[in-house]
């Protein structure tokens, strides 16, 4: 399932006037590719993310899924398609307090009980795939702690193995190695990398970390809400 972004702009309210977020913006990912998006701080980046995620609508411009043209979708369709084809990682993962690492991850596969692949099934099939992942994200011996108990970094991999539960067709994520040392940065990359290819997903993968862009498929820099020319170190 790829995704595109067409000609996006995306306005917000600043004093009397409009601020403009981003300016023309197109992105086509083609499904089992990772497009890392750079740029400087305040120059679109969340914003685009939060636009292909469906959860902020632009002032112009079309993000198609998988074919199918967002815009035309209802609120709860668009909902729908973000809880099933969408795994979404935000910079802070808001996880629920009262639930273990290993409840966060598994909720998804309970809440979404037609989801895709792996995360179908019984109970403890759902159990042994968010272990899995928990593992995977080096959470292996932490699964019983609840989000008060880890680290900053440590929530935000649990983040990631909550979004990568439902095998998503499209996979967003929002600095993924900001709160992690370089060793657990580069092995949470190279996971992604990896599952994009595996599962055929369409990853956008924002980053501040220009040394380790040689996973991605294609780096777009934004620069003032436009798409620039990309220059990696
Ligand atoms: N809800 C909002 N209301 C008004 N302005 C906003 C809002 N969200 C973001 N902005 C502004 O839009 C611009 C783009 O912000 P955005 O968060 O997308 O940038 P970014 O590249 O992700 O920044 P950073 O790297 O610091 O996270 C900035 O000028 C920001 O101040």
């Amino acid at each position: 399932m790829s995704l595109t972004l067409e000609d996006i702009t995306l306005t917000y309210a600043d004093g009397e006037g409009r601020l403009t977020a981003l300016d023309g913006v197109g992105l086509d990912v083609p499904a089992g590719t990772l497009t890392a998006v750079v740029g400087p701080s305040g120059s679109g980046k969340s914003s685009l993310l939060a636009v292909a995620a469906t959860l902020v609508t632009p002032d112009r411009g079309r993000v198609v899924v998988g074919g199918t043209e967002t815009g035309a979708l209802s609120a709860a369709e668009r909902a729908e398609l973000r809880r099933r084809r969408m795994g979404i990682v935000f910079q802070q993962p808001n996880l629920l307090a009262s639930l273990t690492a290993l409840e966060q991850v598994e909720l998804m596969a309970r809440i979404d009980g037609r989801g895709r692949g792996r995360g179908r099934g019984r109970s403890g099939e759902v159990r042994e795939r968010a272990r899995e992942l928990l593992d995977t994200v080096g959470l292996a011996g932490l699964a019983h702690r609840r989000p008060h108990q880890l680290s900053g970094g440590q929530r935000q991999r649990v983040g990631i193995a909550r979004a990568l539960m439902n095998e998503p067709a499209v996979l967003l994520v929002d600095e993924p190695t900001s709160a992690l040392d370089h060793e657990r940065g580069a092995a949470v990359l190279e996971l992604l990398g990896r599952l994009t290819r595996e599962w055929g997903t369409a990853t956008v993968l924002v980053t501040h970390d220009r040394e380790r862009l040689s996973f991605a498929d294609r780096v777009v820099e934004l620069v003032d809400g436009r798409v620039g020319v990309a220059s990696v170190s």
